[in-house]
């Protein structure tokens, strides 16, 4: 018995609280003084009785022990009826086995016994009870509507079996253990605008120059979008210290951001850099880009160019598009010597993580030790790439170099080699980050500071990575985070909520882009597209298949229909140029398609998933996804080719019934599936058709066989 009245004090304190509940309704329903007088005296002697036989006993207990022993102990056991008796017994039996603490056979139950442990477990807890606010709740795990009122004295109340705590949400779950820098993200809403004012105005809260602003509204741009005005006054400080490009001793805070597709984040990052890196004297490579592909390596160094003009930094590129050694000789003077903090020909290089990598171990005093800013665009995809360990090495290369030691005659002896590596070239002594790494110690300072680099990183996507090891990798320092985050209808628009839909990969995706599903047959996949692309007159479209292969064979099966089509039966019509695009085809050869689409001498793109991502082609109307995407961050891009820069757009996709469930599944998971509608094509609608996709089909099978 006493271990086990150890091993539960809860339980026995709850029933305590029970029982002394029923007890004062019992008093209070007593009505006559006479009687309490009565019952008064009776206790006193039963108090004189007890107090002989086992030591001493309070009021209360001995009130308990008359109501059984006493008087009314016959009339409650007479007064008792069956039913009562009968659940009597059962919760004994009940008890007993659940738990052992009362350990009493039930028919064979011994009144007196009973009474002498109820009594000693109230004489326990009234003591506890001292403590307790009388009108304190019941614990939460004895619920009242599981004490039965009816339950005669002496028995005690069943306790409900323990059972699992529900599981957490997978919203708590998401934002559980989050990098407190995340959950105090700054959230923008994406109609959020900044006016950039004209030429003599002040800068109106942009922080941009004069300069700027003319060369933006030559470009025909008059305002920010929602991620620039978060960014670009930001990364711009007002005062002019602050504006120092190196700042070893109170380094800028890096910035992690979540914007959706077309919503301007290259300006959020290009402007910054250009208006920071004007005020540099000498050339030395301060700002690195890095992007996952060549096509958009181009598109981005275009870019930057258009905005350098009048301003003269040097801009580069590498992404393997001409020979090594071309490339180096774009990027450094000199190659052969050994020369303090390396040697640069540009100011802002823009490059693949591959070819990066063979300059960083490859091209002699190719430096970044002068880096103010490292931008990581596309970020989720280019962490997800190891490309030899890119991101250690540039972090490596990037960071300020370990003070040398110094014996105690004050002679120099680094710790290690520098020369040794080239991809390490002596530190630039003069380098701000630098300084206080080479101080000779008799030089008194008071100064115990480390210094930091002062790059700052620069992280952008639209499907920002929620992985907390990629994040750690990138040892980002006191990161800001922007999220760009409409909220739906009825949608309560909180910090929490923002965070929450990166965490949970609810991504936002343009306000003004229109999403549909086909659900087809396979074997009719190619009609409702060509269907789709007629009946819509399509003229402005990107189509996305799964693999180059199928994006060559797509564009013969649509030559063909093309050509069956015109040749018979609509002569009036004029054709729909379709092209392939996709890694099949040389890069000179990309790019030529892609200026004949940009002209719109090009009507449709077939192309695989290369350019589902970050590529800016402004008229592009409709994208097709003519293989469904399987993930949702490729839904996501491949969708974001349209819809850009707040113009209008159709994303569709063509679903195989058999993919129709997962597909749904994949949306519904990110909170999406009620933003894509439903679209039906009936049979008729696509009959006109099948006579030139039958011709078409033929034409395909002979070209095949010949090869
Ligand atoms: N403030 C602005 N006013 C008008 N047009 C703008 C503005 N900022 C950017 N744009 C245009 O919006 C288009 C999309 O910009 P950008 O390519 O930077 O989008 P993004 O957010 O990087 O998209 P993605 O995630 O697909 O790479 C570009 O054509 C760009 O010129």
């Amino acid at each position: 018995m006493a271990t086990t009245d150890v091993a539960a004090p809860k339980k026995t304190k709850a029933k305590a609280r029970y029982l002394k509940k029923k007890k004062e309704k019992r008093k209070q329903r007593a009505k006559v003084a006479k009687v309490e007088s009565e019952k008064k005296a009776k206790k006193a002697r039963k108090a004189e009785h007890v107090n002989e036989e086992s030591g001493s006993e309070d009021d209360e207990d001995e009130e308990e022990e008359m109501n059984v022993d006493e008087e009314p102990q016959i009339p409650v056991v007479i007064e008792k009826t069956e039913r009562e008796k009968k659940k009597e017994k059962k919760r004994k039996n009940l008890d007993s086995s659940l738990s052992g603490k009362h350990d009493v056979p039930g028919p064979e139950i011994e009144p007196a016994e009973f009474e002498l442990d109820h009594d000693e477990e109230k004489e326990q807890d009234e003591g506890e009870d001292i403590e307790i606010d009388a009108d304190q709740e019941p614990p939460t795990q004895v619920p009242a509507e599981d004490i039965e009122p009816e339950l005669p004295l002496g028995v005690l109340p069943s306790f409900p079996l323990p059972s699992h705590p529900d599981a957490p949400s997978k919203s708590t779950l998401a934002l559980q253990g989050l990098d407190k820098h995340i959950t105090e993200a700054e959230i923008v809403h994406p109609s959020t605008v900044l006016p950039i004012p004209g030429e003599g105005a002040e800068e109106g809260g942009t922080r941009l120059s004069e300069k700027t602003r003319r060369r933006l509204k030559d470009l025909g741009i008059t305002e920010l979008f929602a991620v620039q005005t978060a960014l670009i006054p930001y990364l711009i400080p007002q005062s002019k210290i602050e504006r120092n490009l190196y700042r070893p001793f109170d380094p800028p805070r890096d910035v992690c951001v979540s914007a959706p597709t077309g919503s301007g984040k290259t300006l959020a990052y290009v402007l910054p850099i250009l208006e920071l890196l004007q005020t540099r004297v000498v050339t030395r490579l301060r700002a690195l880009v890095v992007l996952p592909t060549r096509d958009l390596v181009a598109q981005v160094r275009e870019t930057f160019e258009v905005l350098n003009k009048g301003r003269g930094l040097k801009i580069g590129s590498v992404s393997g598009q001409q020979s090594f050694a071309h490339e180096q000789s774009q990027l450094v003077h000199d190659r052969h010597s050994d020369l303090l903090g390396g040697s640069s020909k540009v100011d802002i290089l823009i490059c693949t993580p591959g070819r990066l990598m063979d300059h960083l171990l490859g091209t002699p005093n190719f430096s970044l030790q002068h880096l103010r800013f490292l931008v990581v665009d596309e970020a989720d995809r280019l962490l997800a790439q190891s490309f030899q360990d890119w991101l250690s090495q540039v972090l490596s290369a990037i960071r300020t170099p370990k003070k040398p030691d110094w014996d105690h005659d004050d002679t120099l002896t680094a710790t290690t080699d520098l020369s040794e590596d080239i991809s390490h070239p002596y530190p630039d002594g003069l380098a701000p980050n630098n300084l206080q790494s080479l101080s000779l110690p008799s030089i008194p300072t008071f100064l115990h500071e480390e210094p930091e680099s002062s790059c700052q990183k620069l992280l952008f996507s639209a499907t920002l990575t929620r992985d907390p090891g990629k994040i750690a990798m990138l040892e980002l320092r006191n990161p800001k985070y922007v999220i760009v985050q409409g909220h739906g209808e009825g949608e309560e628009s909180t910090k929490e909520s923002g965070v929450l839909k990166v965490m949970m990969e609810k991504f936002a995706m343009p306000e003004s882009l229109k999403e549909h599903m086909i659900v087809t047959d396979s074997m009719k996949k190619p009609l409702i597209m060509f269907h789709l692309v007629h009946s819509h007159n399509v003229t402005n479209a990107l189509v996305f298949t799964k693999s180059a292969e199928s994006t060559t064979r797509l564009l013969r099966l649509f030559e063909f229909f093309e050509e069956a089509r015109t040749a018979t039966g609509q002569k009036q019509s004029t054709s729909i140029i379709a092209k392939a695009y996709s890694s099949d085809l040389g890069f000179q050869e990309r790019k030529t398609i892609l200026e004949d689409f940009k002209a719109q001498k090009i009507n449709i793109l077939i192309c695989s998933d290369l350019i589902s991502r970050g590529m800016d082609i402004s008229h592009v109307s409709h994208v097709v996804s003519y293989d469904a995407p399987v993930d949702i961050r490729k839904y996501v891009h491949r969708a974001g080719r349209t819809a850009r820069a707040g113009r209008e757009g159709d994303a569709w996709t063509l679903v195989e019934e058999q993919e129709a469930r997962y597909f749904k599944k994949m949306l519904s998971d990110a909170d999406h599936l009620k933003n894509v509608k439903r679209m039906k094509i009936s049979e008729s609608a696509t009959e006109p058709l099948v006579p030139y996709y039958e011709s078409a089909l033929d034409s395909l099978r002979k070209a095949y066989a010949r090869q």
